[in-house]
């Protein structure tokens, strides 16, 4: 990701008016989202300055800006997505003439990326928005000729962006070319009025993700020009001519980046939820480990540290692949620059799974932090919550998980077949040779030998996969037919190489960097990483003695040297989420404060709560005197 300038934390949080004098707990849904458009403003504003000021293209956002819009917000952004996919989608989409047009008003314009359909989210080839040529006025008309064809969920789209990139079915001269992208303005800049032919809102209330402004949009008979298809891939002619694209997979693109980012961003999920809940349980006294000594810290607690320090792990797991697969994502848009493609696939197919695996995790993980603090965790203040609705939209968003893992599992079959016929396979999937010749070796219990028998069960499942497939043909399925009857199987192979791939990464980039570091810095992130790569051995216990050489004698002994890491690991729990290093204006957290100050930071917000302004609230007067004193015996 380009490093642009990037606005100091400090710099910002100093800004009296992006603070909030009311919880927004206590807001209404529409105060709220006023109250992130106040603050969502400033912070655009900044970031329009900042670019401006350093002659950076004026329309792409700084670094930082993700996790400083992140904790001011205390919510979702609703101009996430014209950072996050509006102008990712014209810059990956769009000719440079184009990019010049659209992009030419920077911060003048507010944008959001409009794809799924109130019928259609997964399935982009059943996308019903139309476009369609009008080779007299050299323009496309866009209709949604039903209900399910109304754009619905984009982010933005409901009362804050005047542009968006949307996804829609090319027609020219009667022929349907498929779904493409084109650029269009839906309200007009002065009066921020939707323009005439559309029918704009949000799309309701939803589980989190309240101020992303999620909503809905209809087109009726509106009319852009030509020119507003966004051109670098495929275009159409002035005469009507359709060129097409080399891939017709790249008008995807978009959707590769933001998965890609959210192994990052998941990182930092899970970074918030473990700094509140191990600091917490530093200060939370509860109950005996001896009868006669005083109430211990919760962090005492084994089966405590159990719950936590997997987060502290995968945090930096998800961080160290997130560089990773980042890197592999560069290198990869920068082949298909010069115009190769190969790699194309196995991106879409990392990015698939990793993305998936991490929101997963990232749910999870976040409940179990918040189930690790007691009540304490199910109030808002505490943050966990609102982590927790926010990490798990992303387990959705950006590509379903069950589909995105089948897409991953479509290219290990693939790979499989390749093996099969003697081809060599990108070193990410070379595995599958080494198991199909046998060649692989007895268990180790050792972090690289955990991750080989990871990749054998990787390679075991695919290779059932691959069976089961071929028999359900042979009993006279379509291969589509034997796709979906094996479909269970083809997703535990997924989320297999995908948690043998963060093990693999994980291990051997700290095993890499480790001699650049200070020895106690290289021992305890040694230690993290082991402690991931064990656990999970732990958890694919079954799977391991399935598919490899190891013992219940070897079981045993992980099961110790797990119990051993956690014992390490505690003495310097603490300080591992304070090297986050998230302040606690972002944090936003009353159990997780720096200062551990949280019986009277939780008082001091349950003061604010609205109801206390009065001792005796009006309902009483209202409602239950009348009933108490009729039945007053
Ligand atoms: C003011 C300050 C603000 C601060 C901002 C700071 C800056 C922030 C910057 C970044 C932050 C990002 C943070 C993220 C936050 C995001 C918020 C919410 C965003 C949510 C957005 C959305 O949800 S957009 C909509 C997403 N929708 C999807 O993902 C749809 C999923 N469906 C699909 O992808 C496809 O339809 C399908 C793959 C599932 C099926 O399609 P199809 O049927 O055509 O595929 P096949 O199975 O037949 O396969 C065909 C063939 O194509 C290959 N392929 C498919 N997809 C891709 C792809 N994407 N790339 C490459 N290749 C692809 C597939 O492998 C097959 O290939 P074969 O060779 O035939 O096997
Ligand atoms: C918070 C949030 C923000 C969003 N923001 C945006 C945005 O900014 N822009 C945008 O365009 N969209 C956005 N979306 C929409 C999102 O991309 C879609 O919800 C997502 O792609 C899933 O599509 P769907 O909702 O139609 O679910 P479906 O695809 O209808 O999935 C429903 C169920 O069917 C299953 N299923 C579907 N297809 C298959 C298959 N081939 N094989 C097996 N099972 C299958 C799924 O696994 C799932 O269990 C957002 C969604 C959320 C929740």
């Amino acid at each position: 990701m380009k490093c642009y300038p990037v606005p100091r934390e400090n710099l910002v949080l100093s800004i009296d008016n992006l603070k909030d004098d009311i919880p927004e707990e206590y807001l209404s849904h529409k105060e709220c989202y006023e109250n992130v458009i106040r603050k969502g403003s400033v912070l655009y504003d900044i970031f329009s300055e900042l670019s401006k000021d350093r002659k950076h293209k004026a329309h792409q956002a700084p670094s930082n800006a993700y996790r400083i819009s992140d904790g001011i917000m205390q919510n979702v952004n609703p101009f996430l997505l014209h950072f996050a996919l509006f102008v990712p989608a014209i810059t990956n989409q769009a000719t440079p003439e184009q990019q010049a047009e659209f992009l030419k008003h920077g911060f003048g314009i507010i944008g959001t990326y409009a794809q799924t359909e109130l019928g259609h989210g997964t399935f982009l080839r059943g996308l019903e928005t139309t476009a369609t040529l009008d080779l007299e006025t050299d323009e496309f008309v866009l209709n949604s000729p039903t209900l399910t064809s109304y754009k619905w969920w984009p982010g933005g789209l409901g009362h804050t962006a005047n542009h968006c990139v949307v996804m829609a079915q090319l027609y020219v001269k009667g022929k349907c070319h498929g779904p493409h992208l084109f650029f269009v303005q839906i309200r007009d800049i002065e009066t921020h009025e939707p323009l005439p032919g559309l029918k704009l809102g949000e799309i309701g209330a939803k589980m989190g993700f309240n101020t992303a402004d999620n909503g809905f949009l209809g087109f009726h008979n509106f009319r852009i020009p030509r020119n507003n298809m966004l051109m670098k891939n495929s275009q159409v002619l002035k005469d009507g001519t359709y060129v097409e694209s080399k891939n017709e997979k790249l008008t995807y693109g978009s959707m590769v980046f933001v998965r890609v980012y959210l192994l990052s961003d998941m990182a930092y999920m899970l970074a918030r939820a473990a700094t509140i809940s191990v600091r917490y349980s530093a200060v939370r006294h509860q109950s005996h480990i001896k009868p006669d000594e005083p109430e211990v810290q919760i962090l005492d607690f084994v089966i405590q540290q159990h719950k936590l320090f997997i987060s502290i792990a995968t945090s930096h797991a998800f961080k160290i692949c997130g560089l990773w697969l980042w890197q592999t994502y560069s290198k990869v848009m920068e082949d298909i620059g010069k115009g190769s493609m190969d790699r194309l696939p196995e991106l879409h197919a990392l990015s698939c799974c990793l993305k998936t695996t991490s929101t997963r995790d990232a749910g999870w993980l976040i409940e179990q932090c918040r189930l690790a603090c007691g009540g304490h965790g199910y109030l808002m203040s505490s943050n966990l919550p609102s982590l927790y609705t926010t990490a798990t939209a992303a387990i959705t968003y950006e590509g379903e998980s069950t589909v995105l893992l089948l897409q991953t599992a479509r290219y290990l079959i693939k790979s499989w077949k390749r093996a099969m016929e003697g081809e060599s396979l990108p070193a990410t999937v070379s595995f599958l040779s080494e198991y199909f010749n046998k060649r692989y070796n007895k268990w180790e219990n050792t972090p690289k030998g955990i991750v080989d028998g990871l990749k054998l069960v990787v390679a075991g499942v695919t290779k059932m996969c691959a069976e089961s497939i071929q028999k359900h043909v042979s009993r006279g399925q379509q291969y589509e037919e034997a796709w979906n009857s094996s479909s269970v199987q083809l997703i535990k192979a997924s989320e297999a190489y995908s948690r043998a791939l963060l093990c693999e990464v994980f291990w051997f980039e700290v095993d890499k960097v480790s001699s650049t570091l200070s020895n106690n810095l290289a021992v305890v992130l040694k230690q993290l990483a082991e402690l991931y790569i064990t656990y999970w051995a732990l958890e694919k216990r079954g799977d391991l003695l399935v598919y490899t050489t190891i013992s219940k004698d070897d079981l045993d002994k992980l099961q110790e040297r797990y119990e051993e890491l956690l014992a390490l690991i505690r003495p310097n729990a603490v300080g591992l989420v304070d090297s986050f290093d998230i302040r606690d204006e972002i944090l936003c957290s009353t159990l997780g404060a720096y200062d551990g100050r949280v019986y009277e930071r939780m008082m001091e917000h349950a003061l604010k709560s609205p109801l206390n302004a009065e001792t005796v609230n009006q309902s009483f007067h209202k409602y239950m005197k009348p009933v108490i004193l009729k039945h007053k015996i």
